[in-house]
């Protein structure tokens, strides 16, 4: 009996095989079989030689899977096999002749960079289509996104009032206002400061990127300069000193907050995250020195008013002092600037290499 083969017609993608077979009406039970890499299609249909039972066989240039779909319209039998390994064939064939009935399917031929174009951007879809629905995905986004808006426009308000009012008194007042700062500002520093511990807690909740660490030092520091310095010893509060660490905090902090504030509306003033990345270069070492200053000068005074003095048994002595903590607390200030120092200029590395990687 002579065997009957129909025209095929085949295209490529990196992943799949694409047969067209030219055969009007096939049965839907065409049978395909697999060995290795080889494939046998029988079906039974209307070809070039009439309504007939017709067949071929192609032995493929490398493994395929076994699995196939496979569809019959009135014109033509669509078949997708898929590669075994996801790359570009150089021929369709193992044999390096090409089989008298096999053509390249030129409605979907496309060479192998058009090939790696289109992959590129089913990827992209992808990858666009994922994002995106994970963005959709938090019904909360609104709402985090109008908390921290509120909380930074809270804190900016309050470190701008105590930067205004201190730079008014400077120009007024000259060195005079050195003495008065806490007096004059102190409330609204309590105020922006015990603010702050949100700071700690909203990476704790997720709802910024900041790291716990990095908020926890910059928070717990200030603090203790603020609280247990300045606001338990009264012989600390008309020091110049005062002046210089709130000064230097609340400059970082107007420039800081309204950075956070544009980036809850997704919008960016270049010249503001210039600012916000590179302010802290001169201003934290010297708010550290600033702070190192005041703890200095606060060991002497509680020393002599014994405040937050430890009591000891009578055999190791009366008491110890605070100031043996504060001593401490010296050293651990400058490990907190070490870390601080190296977590911000990773911080500032990341977005000017990021905002490079952007623009190219
Ligand atoms: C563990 C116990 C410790 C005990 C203490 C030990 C001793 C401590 C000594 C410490 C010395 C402190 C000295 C200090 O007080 C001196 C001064 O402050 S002097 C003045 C200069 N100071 C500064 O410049 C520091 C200012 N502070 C900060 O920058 C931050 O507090 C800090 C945590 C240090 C770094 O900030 P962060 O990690 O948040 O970096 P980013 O700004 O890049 O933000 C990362 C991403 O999160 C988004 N984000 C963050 N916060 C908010 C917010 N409130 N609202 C909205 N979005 C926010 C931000 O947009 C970034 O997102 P993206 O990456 O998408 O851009």
């Amino acid at each position: 009996m002579q065997i009957l083969t129909p025209h095929v017609y085949w295209a490529q993608r990196h992943r799949d095989i694409y047969l067209r077979v030219e055969l009007s009406d096939a049965k839907v039970g065409s049978t395909f079989s697999f060995h290795t890499q080889i494939m046998m299609c029988v079906s039974q249909g209307h070809g070039a030689k009439g309504d007939n039972e017709y067949r071929f066989s192609l032995e493929f240039l490398e493994p395929v899977r076994p699995e196939i779909s496979h569809k019959s319209t009135q014109r033509q039998v669509d078949i997708k096999i898929k590669k075994q390994e996801e790359r570009w064939w150089g021929r369709l064939t193992l044999q390096e002749k090409k089989p008298l009935f096999l053509a390249p399917d030129f409605d979907r031929w496309l060479d192998e960079s058009d090939a790696e174009m289109e992959l590129q951007a089913k990827e992209e879809k992808i990858n666009r289509i994922s994002v995106e629905s994970r963005v959709r995905k938090d019904p909360y986004l609104g709402l985090k996104k109008g908390y921290l808006f509120m909380y930074n426009l809270v804190q900016f308000l309050g470190f701008s009032w105590i930067f205004v009012n201190m730079t008014v008194r400077l120009f007024i007042l000259g060195q005079d206002s050195f003495y008065d700062t806490f007096h004059t500002t102190a409330d609204m520093m309590y105020f922006c400061q015990m603010m702050a511990v949100l700071e700690v807690i909203n990476p704790l909740l997720g709802l910024v990127k900041t790291g716990f660490l990095p908020a926890m030092i910059q928070v717990a520091g200030r603090n203790v300069i603020l609280f247990v310095i300045f606001g338990s010893l009264e012989d600390m509060q008309n020091k110049p000193v005062v002046f210089f660490v709130f000064y230097l905090w609340s400059t970082i902090e107007i420039f800081r907050y309204p950075f956070y504030m544009l980036a809850c509306i997704s919008t960016e003033w270049k010249l503001l995250t210039w600012l916000r990345y590179s302010l802290w270069i001169p201003l934290y070492p010297l708010g550290v020195v600033a702070e190192a200053v005041a703890v200095i000068q606060s060991l002497p005074i509680f020393d002599e008013t014994r405040l937050f003095s430890l009591p000891l048994p009578a055999v190791l002595g009366h008491s110890l002092s605070f100031s043996f903590t504060l001593q401490l607390y010296l050293v651990l200030m400058f490990l907190g600037l070490f870390i601080n120092f190296r977590h911000l200029y990773k911080q500032r590395r990341r977005r000017y290499r990021l905002k490079k990687r952007k623009v190219h």
